[in-house]
């Protein structure tokens, strides 16, 4: 059932010559919701984003918003407003002017500007500050301010262009949780672009990860993480160790692979059949892997020799080399447990269920 407010993608795909940058993407956003798209840099999110508002025109398919083709529709008549990571305020005009603007641009005149002007301060938690200039606010208040400025015009829906990008790391975190906030308070649409999964999985009610003009997978966050559908996905969202193999066999949604490792059982993902002899890959998260006790089911244990261990506070990452792979274990850091001695013989052991087993494909580009 499509509601009233519902964004549906339909079998959209934008080319640009011969260059395809999104493909085929089919989904549909609720009304209310925070939506993301996450994927590295040129995956497309930027071009999705421009054709959700107008600027840019689907090749194929069609956007519909509230039931209604877009076809046609330019970016002032849709019922969206778009934030860009350049917040573009004006800094020698007062706050209250800033958010007013688009409504001056309306013909709306100065007494019901400023009333509304002051109202929306009051939604983003800056009431009393309408008459100060930008410039004597911090990086996080502009960005409230920008926000305001673009629900000015009461759109359905708030597109947002990586906007935190700017700020530096501990805002950044702290907006995530102002713009969640906003975002019910408000009750509108909104739909947020960004290469950073801790974003994305932090403020969404769903994210659709992309790949190189592909939608992956659209899920909650905790799917995405927990239970990744494509190897891409598996390797982009969070650390995770990926460790190839061939398909011994599958029991029931349980599958089993020879591997440079020994042989492991994860969960063939997405309720895949594989057949013996398949190429795939098993993903088992840092956290997942534990140290030298008997797993449950007795299979999945790996030997290898710690190499280094780091300290991250409230987590010690061990690097545990097997081979030619270096796997990465995390702990909790509970102030019981010693650290571990370089050169020392580890046993990793890890639940069937906690790994998952998926298809060869292309893997997220993972930093030095
Ligand atoms: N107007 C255009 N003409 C030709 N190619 C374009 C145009 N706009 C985007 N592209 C290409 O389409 C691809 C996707 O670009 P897009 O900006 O959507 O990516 P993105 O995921 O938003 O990346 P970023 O996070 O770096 O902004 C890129 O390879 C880009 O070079």
């Amino acid at each position: 059932m499509t509601s009233s407010k519902d964004i549906v993608l339909d079998h959209v795909s934008i080319r640009f010559g011969s260059y395809t940058a999104v493909d085929n993407a089919f989904l549909t956003i609720r009304g209310g919701e925070f939506f993301s798209f996450l994927g590295p840099s040129g995956c497309g999110k930027t071009t999705l984003l421009r054709c959700i508002s107008g600027f840019v025109d689907p090749t194929e398919g069609r956007v519909m918003i509230g039931g209604r083709d877009m076809r046609n529709v330019g970016p002032n008549r849709r019922p969206t407003a778009l934030i860009f990571q350049n917040l573009a305020l004006f800094p020698l005009m007062s706050v209250a002017d800033n958010i007013a603007f688009p409504l001056e641009v309306r013909g709306i005149g100065r007494k019901e500007r400023r009333r509304r002007a002051d109202e929306l301060l009051d939604m983003i938690a800056l009431p009393g500050t309408g008459d100060k200039k930008v410039h004597e606010l911090s990086g996080g208040q502009r960005q409230r301010v920008a926000i305001a400025r673009a629900l000015a015009v009461e759109p359905d829906i708030l597109l947002l262009d990586e906007p935190l990008s700017a700020l530096d790391l501990k805002l950044r975190q702290h907006m995530r949780t102002e713009l969640r906030t906003i975002q019910q308070r408000v009750g509108l649409t909104f739909i947020y672009i960004t290469h950073d999964q801790g974003e994305a999985l932090t403020m969404s009610d769903r994210v659709a990860v992309m790949n190189t003009g592909v939608i992956e997978q659209v899920d909650a966050p905790e799917a995405i993480y927990n239970r990744p559908r494509t190897a891409f996905v598996a390797s982009f969202v969070g650390e995770n160790n990926a460790i190839p193999g061939t398909v011994r066999g599958q029991d029931g949604g349980i599958a089993t692979l020879d591997t440079p490792v020994g042989v492991l059982s994860g969960i063939a993902a997405g309720g895949r059949h594989y057949k013996a002899g398949d190429s795939c890959i098993l993903f088992v998260r840092p956290e997942r892997l534990v140290l030298g006790t008997a797993s449950a089911d007795g299979a999945n244990r790996i030997s290898g020799t710690l190499e280094k261990e780091e300290f991250e506070g409230n987590i010690r990452i061990a690097f545990v080399r097997v081979g030619e792979f270096v796997l990465k274990l995390s702990r909790v850091n509970d102030g019981l447990a010693a650290p571990l001695a370089s050169g020392a013989p580890v046993t990793l052991d890890f639940q069937a269920a906690d790994a998952a087993v998926l298809p060869v494909s292309s893997m997220a580009e993972v930093d030095a």
